[in-house]
């Protein structure tokens, strides 16, 4: 992996590339995270760098070697749901870094950062938490790992020589991806805004033999989305009739394997037969499996649901939001089918909402709710008392 830093803006440089130019940098970066590796992020603004991996990558030499890149010990930067939970009822800002004993061996890091690897170690003088910096590090350490879709848990060891040559150094002697903090927070719009129809095809479906399937893939080499069209919306749209759609996200423990442990299975054939019987609308199966927390952390989080916690809290414990989707790649979509004004198949609120937020004009919200079993009645509860659905 080339080592190049980013070049600096130049006023030849169209916004497009420069654009182009950041998805591809932070796809880099999320490429090195996911494999163990390491990635130097600097944050211009507050003339601050530092190199950071994965928490749930480290490995017995990644430690040590973090130190010897940076010429610092390591931090572990905890989301603040994390955080609370590792210390309930203590006040805690949106990140917290721990510092981390001489000792702390790759076992003692991940228990701290991820509650399904162990109990984790006590808070004390030596895993203190500490007064967070003003460099703004941290928080992108965290978004960074976030969007590799691994624990939100980073080990970040801080530069001493934070000017343009001692980073450059420091990324070259290493080899590592330098990242801008504001690439970071970039990506994720920039990311679904660079949506492109991939293949199309026609594939008769069971409950309803007219219907095509429309590949949107994302920039950042991960899963494509896929709309389902079904009859033909183009008239709708032409017509100025409002389209029925559903936002689906992939769950492929209940799309695929029919479990009970959730209503998605039910949910998906559902919509698509009252799509069907309607005549005319489009599915979009998104893929942002487990709220977007992959299919990895949504299996840690059933794991914490069986020893008591709801589905809410088994995210937060685990370091996230209790929903971490984006609607924007799902209104993309939908804007490039011409769909803007919709009818909407959801019990979910923040659907109706998020879409709003980009653009699309919700005309109507349509309950799609179905029986439940001993084994989803739990979740199903949490998420009318909790997350607001209606049931
Ligand atoms: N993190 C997490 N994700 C879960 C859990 N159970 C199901 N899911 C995921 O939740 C998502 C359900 O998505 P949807 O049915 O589209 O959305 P919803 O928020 O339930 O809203 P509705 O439109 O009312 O169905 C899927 O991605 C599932 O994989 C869980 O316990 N934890
Ligand atoms: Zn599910």
């Amino acid at each position: 992996m080339s080592s190049a830093a980013p070049p600096a803006k130049s006023d030849s440089a169209s916004p497009a590339a420069l654009r182009a130019a950041t998805v591809k940098r932070v796809e880099r970066a999320i490429a090195e995270l996911r494999r163990g590796g390491q990635v130097l992020v600097r944050n211009r603004e507050r003339e601050s760098a530092g190199i950071l991996m994965a928490a749930e990558m480290v490995t017995p030499s990644s430690l040590p070697g973090l130190t010897r890149a940076a010429g610092s010990r390591p931090t572990l930067v905890l989301t603040a749901r994390r955080a609370a939970a590792l210390k309930p009822g203590q006040p805690i800002s949106s990140v917290e870094s721990l510092a981390l004993p001489a000792k702390a061996d790759p076992d003692f890091v991940r228990r701290l950062a991820d509650p399904t690897a162990g109990p984790a170690p006590a808070l004390s003088k030596a895993v203190a938490i500490l007064p967070e910096p003003e460099d703004g590090l941290a928080a992108s350490a965290l978004a960074l790992v976030k969007q590799a879709r691994l624990i939100p848990a980073a080990l970040l060891a801080r530069l001493a020589h934070t000017d343009s040559e001692g980073v450059a150094a420091a990324a070259r002697d290493a080899d590592l991806v330098l990242i801008e903090a504001e690439e970071i927070a970039a990506y994720p719009a920039l990311a679904a805004a660079r949506l492109t129809l991939a293949a199309e095809a026609r594939v008769p479906l069971a409950d309803i033999e007219d219907a095509r399937l429309v590949a949107f893939r994302p920039p950042d080499g991960g899963v494509e989305h896929i709309a389902i069209l079904i009859g033909q919306p183009e008239a709708e749209i032409a017509a100025g009739r409002p389209v029925l759609i559903r936002l689906h996200s992939q769950c492929f423990t209940g799309d695929l394997l029919g479990s009970l442990r959730c209503d998605c299975g039910d949910q998906l054939r559902g919509a698509i037969r009252a799509i069907a019987e309607q005549g005319t609308g489009i599915l979009l199966y998104l893929a942002q499996e487990g709220r977007d927390i992959g299919l990895v952390n949504k299996l840690r989080a059933y794991q914490l649901q069986d020893l008591g916690l709801d589905t809410v809290d088994a995210n937060e414990h685990l370091g996230f939001d209790a929903d971490e989707r984006a609607f924007a790649p799902a209104a993309e979509m939908l804007h490039q089918l011409g769909a803007t004004r919709v009818r909407l198949m959801t019990n979910n609120p923040e659907k109706v909402e998020g879409l709003s937020r980009h653009g699309i004009e919700v005309a109507e919200r349509v309950a799609h709710a179905f029986p439940s079993n001993s084994h989803n009645e739990a979740y199903l509860k949490t998420k009318a008392k909790r997350s607001g659905h209606m049931f």
